[in-house]
């Protein structure tokens, strides 16, 4: 088994006499598409807020590649491949889509920052047009050919989640924390009207959200991204995660393969007899 990418050790957070997050352990291994779910108010997004440098743990280790990161900022965890996206959406309204992933990139080392620019002109161009074409290509795989002009605040829910993925995957993550992503989502069918520039299926309609965060999860998994997700999707889950890990009352109630954790009594009583199942 490859080693861990990012593991936790310990993990509490507290807000007041709250005990959001107590005393939680998690390893990611490169590769692995791992859930995180858990009823509301367990803990899941208060772990990743420790996890992504957003909140500080008043208990416990944060590690990246063995290397202590617990007081880390959240800039630099994202520069060093930790990246996120929010339950609840954090876009530059303001600026096009296009430009979210630019300035992502800027943020995640990609543009080359100061060195590049001191750097002669034709080794600038060069890195200026690979920056954009790796825009480009995500852009493209996930939907967006069409709206890379378009104002993120303009966009519905969906689409604008799949916005947020880009920006977090624009340059090669090494862990991919994804809170709630298909919340919003369109599943396909007749909700779908097609719309220029979308990639199509075999019936000529556009690929649902759903299924292209499916395959781009898949894909980064492939080269070795360790993807973590919060999703009240079970069937979502359980079809695309390896392992799953269950927060109750912000401890973990059980962990193991999506058939395992579906057939736990524990996990049943606490969380699945209420959750999503599609
Ligand atoms: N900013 C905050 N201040 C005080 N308490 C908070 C704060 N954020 C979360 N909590 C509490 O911490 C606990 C864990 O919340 P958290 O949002 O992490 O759970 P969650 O599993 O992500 O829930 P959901 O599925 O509803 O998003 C809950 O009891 C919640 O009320």
């Amino acid at each position: 088994m490859n080693a861990p990418v990012l593991e936790a050790v310990g993990i509490g957070v507290r807000y007041g006499g709250v005990r959001a997050v107590d005393d939680v352990g998690l390893t990611l291994r490169p590769g692995e598409i791992c859930g995180l779910i858990g009823p509301n108010g367990a803990g899941k997004t208060t772990l990743f807020d420790a996890l992504s440098g957003i909140r500080r743990p008043h208990a416990g280790r944060i590690l990246l590649d063995g290397a202590d990161i617990t007081r880390r900022s959240p800039v630099w965890r994202a520069r060093h491949g930790v990246r996120r996206t929010f339950q609840r959406q954090q876009l530059f309204g303001r600026l096009t889509v296009a430009d979210n992933l630019l300035v992502a990139q800027e943020w995640h080392g990609g543009g080359g920052g100061l060195a590049a620019d001191l750097l002669a002109a034709p080794t600038r161009r060069r890195y200026e047009m690979a920056r954009r074409e790796r825009a480009a290509a995500v852009l493209h795989e996930c939907g967006l050919d069409d709206v890379g002009a378009v104002y993120a605040g303009t966009l519905p829910v969906g689409r604008a989640r799949m916005v947020e993925l880009a920006r977090a995957i624009v340059e090669p993550p090494r862990v991919l924390l994804l809170d709630e992503p298909t919340s919003g989502m369109t599943a396909g069918g007749e909700d779908q009207p097609p719309d220029g520039g979308r990639p199509a299926d075999g019936t000529g309609r556009p690929v649902p959200d759903v299924r292209l965060l499916t395959s781009v999860v898949r894909r980064l998994a492939e080269e070795g991204a360790a993807v973590l997700l919060v999703e009240h999707d079970v069937g979502f889950v359980m079809d695309l995660c390896s392992r799953v890990v269950v927060l109750d009352l912000g401890r973990v109630l059980a962990e193991g393969t999506a058939a395992e954790v579906r057939a736990d009594p524990r996990v049943r009583d606490a969380y699945l007899g209420t959750a999503t199942t599609h």
